[in-house]
């Protein structure tokens, strides 16, 4: 199986380990690994990544197509995770400026996906105008063409990681008159990631 390389950004809080440990634990784990965690009194997405770093273990997880290796020092990854927290606007503001610095400087360049992922959508109770108020600061810089996509999930909960969220209309029906890729709101960041 191939094997990739993920670069997760984000700011303070935003979910960043608690997206890749809720991936790993979704998507990652064999038997004896669980075993371990527990035993090691692991129980939270978020203690996971910092957990296989003190060991020395390679956070991974697998996707249909590869095995993706979540690397820290990386600025050409084959994808990019960049988090932003759906409950704070101005948060989302700072993220997309510092998104837009590092596009300009090539200091973060993906090779294939930008995964631009909204984050703690449970807490709004899967809000559109949430979704989107966050959404816009993103959709107003220069995007990598065919590249970036925006997509609402909850690391907790586990929505819209692999499977759709239901009872979530506006996540079926796109707004009108939009038609691109990257607003492709009835896939999830699994079939995104391919
Ligand atoms: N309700 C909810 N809480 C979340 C979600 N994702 C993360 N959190 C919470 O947000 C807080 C911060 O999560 P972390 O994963 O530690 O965030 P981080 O980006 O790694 O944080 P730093 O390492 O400080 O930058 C924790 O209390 C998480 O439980 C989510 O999808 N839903």
């Amino acid at each position: 199986m191939a094997s990739k390389s993920i670069n997760v950004h984000g700011e303070n809080g935003a979910g960043k380990k608690t997206l890749i440990g809720s991936l790993i634990f979704r998507c990652g784990l064999e038997m004896q690994m669980l075993e371990q965690l527990k035993r090691n009194g692991i129980h939270q997405y978020a203690d996971v990544v910092p957990y296989f770093e003190r060991e020395g273990i390679p956070p991974s997880f697998y996707a249909k197509s590869a095995k993706f290796l979540v690397e820290r020092e990386n600025q050409t990854p084959d994808v990019v995770f960049w988090l932003v927290d759906a409950t704070d606007p101005g948060a989302a503001k700072t993220s997309s400026q510092r998104l837009a610095s590092m596009l300009a400087a090539a200091t973060m360049n993906p090779k294939e996906k930008l995964l631009i992922l909204v984050n703690k959508m449970d807490l709004t109770k899967w809000s559109e105008d949430a979704f989107q108020q966050v959404a816009r600061q993103f959709r107003a810089l220069s995007l990598p063409k065919d590249k970036a996509f925006i997509i609402p999930v909850s690391s907790t909960e586990g929505t819209n990681m692999l499977s759709s969220p239901q009872d979530v209309p506006w996540m079926q029906t796109p707004p009108a008159g939009r038609s691109d890729e990257s607003e492709d709101l009835d896939q999830t960041l699994m079939d995104i990631l391919g």
